[in-house]
């Protein structure tokens, strides 16, 4: 697209007015399925979200928030707020970092590009050090795409390997971390055997050490540096499938949370400090959690805690997490390129947008929103709003989280009339389900639910529209099931709990009294998904989608 401004320019709705101030909420976590008490958005009270359902088949409809729908590899994929968020702003679908890395992968195109000859300019005389999450979740990372980079980096010279290796216990069942290890393990052990030096070095829960996001807490990120790059920990062993086994065992332990832990040898020496000289690759193809961590890699002037030793690296992201700030400057698998989205769109059509969030979900509805983009497209007539997180607390024991908050400033966005468009996401359903504590998420829900309520109040003093949709499952299925749809149980009889997102379907509802008669979910797109929301939003502020994107979801028929 060129720069000149007639490109931007979209066209008019020939039906649908312009002027009406638009709010678009997003649920994150918040899917559809059957009701039974193991749904929690069935449980919990819910008067508004149950009732814009009444409003199907018009108003009220599923779309598709998984799989190839939204860019991932296989229909197997759940949803995730990267790919979700991206879809939702940027109304197309754009193959993602999962499938991107696969690709590169099997071509053997990840050993041919910048970012790793740089990385193996490191491999004669210094390690390289692989940092990110163990786990077969696909939502951040995967653990056969982490297994065929070892073995393609050794196969390329690398002689000497170190993993950092985060558990997960989000994405995948709380335990199967060991599981993850053991698999590692063997791989490695295959390694040494061909003579690669290649170790497990240091150890860590995903939301205890390192993945942080949105700088809610650079406390996570630096018990991570420490045991990574200083080689100290709290915890250390031996063998890290008995770190993660012992360390599981502690009060409250879980993988999400585990303790930070080194890997040393027979003289209590950590196996796998980042030295200078070494290369250091993170894995994940999921930018928002390893943000932070390429910052405290990569800036020099870095403040956010002390590094104590910064050594002098080569460093790459397995993609670029920020397309803005280049960060990483090196990275070994181009990310999706995602331009040209609604948000820059409307902006340049002179549509005046609010978004806002709590912090953990704050990058979503802007970060994400604008295609993995930093910043404002112009300051001017935008304002995104931060709401502190809570930090150092699982969500689960506050679990209206701030969604009082980030209604109360969306209502007065609203109220003051100077936004044509005000988006916002609202975390519960999503941040508390994945604690996996049934009756924290049921209250979640319904702050969730509250929290609607506020702004579609808002919407109808002002005759504005609302459009209510959310970014993929989590709260409406809280337990792990076999094919038959039956919940599984544990070897003591306990239900296993679903810390994860799943592949259900997710609800749009559109309404107020800005939206004119006549205007209705079409019925001839019964595969449609999250990116035919963007086009429907246009619609909604009075243009046209530009012609590639996913088409509208909506019709006017004249009455
Ligand atoms: O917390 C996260 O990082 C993911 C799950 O791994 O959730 P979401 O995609 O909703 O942000
Ligand atoms: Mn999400
Ligand atoms: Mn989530």
């Amino acid at each position: 697209m060129g720069s000149s401004g007639d490109a931007w320019k979209l066209k008019d709705h020939p039906k649908l007015p312009k002027g009406k101030t638009v709010a678009v909420i997003v649920l994150d976590g918040w899917g559809e399925a059957k009701p039974n008490e193991y749904n929690a958005i069935s449980v919990a009270e819910t008067p508004v979200m149950d009732s814009l359902k009444k409003g199907a088949p018009e108003h009220w409809r599923l779309i598709k928030a998984h799989g190839n729908a939204v860019g991932l590899p296989t229909e197997d994929d759940m949803g995730n707020s990267e790919v979700g968020h991206n879809a939702l702003g940027a109304g197309r679908i754009f193959a993602q970092g999962a499938k991107l890395v696969d690709q590169a992968l099997a071509s053997g195109k990840i050993y041919e590009g910048e970012g790793f000859k740089y990385i193996k300019e490191c491999f004669d005389k210094g390690t390289l050090h692989l940092i990110g999450l163990l786990s077969d979740g696909g939502v951040h990372s995967r653990l056969d795409q982490l297994l065929l980079l070892l073995k393609g980096a050794a196969e390329h010279g690398a002689k000497r390997i170190r993993v950092h290796a985060l558990t997960d216990g989000r994405d995948v069942l709380d335990g199967s971390s060991v599981g993850f290890m053991e698999t590692l393990e063997n791989t490695l052990a295959k390694l040494r055997e061909q003579g690669v030096d290649a170790r497990v070095a240091s150890g860590g829960g995903r939301m205890y050490v390192t993945m942080d996001r949105y700088e809610n807490d650079w406390d996570v990120v630096k018990r991570g540096w420490d045991a990574q790059v200083r080689g100290e920990a709290p915890f250390k062993f031996k063998d890290p499938v008995e770190a993660i086994k012992k360390l599981r065992q502690e009060p409250n332990a879980n993988d999400q949370y585990l303790a930070p832990f080194v890997i040393v040898d027979d003289k209590a020496k950590p196996v796998g400090p980042i030295l200078d000289g070494d290369a250091v690759v993170t894995f994940n193809f999921r930018a928002d959690r390893m943000v932070m961590l390429a910052k405290a890699l990569e800036y020099e002037n870095f403040d956010k805690f002390d590094r104590v030793r910064v050594p002098k690296i080569h460093f790459a992201g397995m993609l670029q997490y920020d397309g803005e700030l280049k960060l990483p400057s090196k990275y070994l698998v181009s990310p999706p390129e995602i331009g040209r989205t609604s948000g820059e769109y409307l902006v340049r059509n002179g549509i005046r947008t609010f978004a806002c969030s709590e912090t953990v979900k704050f990058g979503h509805v802007t970060f994400f929103w604008n295609g993995n983009r930093s910043g404002y497209f112009d300051e001017k007539l935008e304002e995104y709003v931060e709401i502190p997180s809570d930090s150092g607390i699982t969500f689960n024991v506050k679990p209206k989280m701030q969604a009082l908050e980030i209604a109360e400033r969306t209502r007065d966005a609203i109220l003051s009339h100077k936004f044509d468009q005000v988006r916002l996401n609202i975390p519960n359903g999503d941040m508390v389900g994945h604690t996996g504590d049934i009756k924290a998420t049921i209250e979640a829900c319904k702050a969730a639910d509250d929290g609607v309520k506020m702004i579609l109040d808002a919407i109808e003093q002002v005759g504005g529209i609302y459009l209510v949709t959310a970014d993929h499952g989590n709260a409406e299925d809280m337990v792990k099931r076999n094919k038959k749809g039956e919940p599984l149980l544990d070897k003591n009889g306990n239900i296993q709990i679903l810390t994860s997102h799943t592949c259900e379907p997710v609800p749009i509802a559109i309404g107020g009294p800005g939206l004119i008669p006549g205007v209705r979910f079409r019925t001839d797109l019964p595969t449609g998904g999250l990116a035919n929301v963007a086009a429907t939003f246009m619609n909604l502020h009075g243009f046209e989608a530009p012609s590639d994107y996913e088409p509208t979801l909506i019709e006017v028929v004249d009455n």
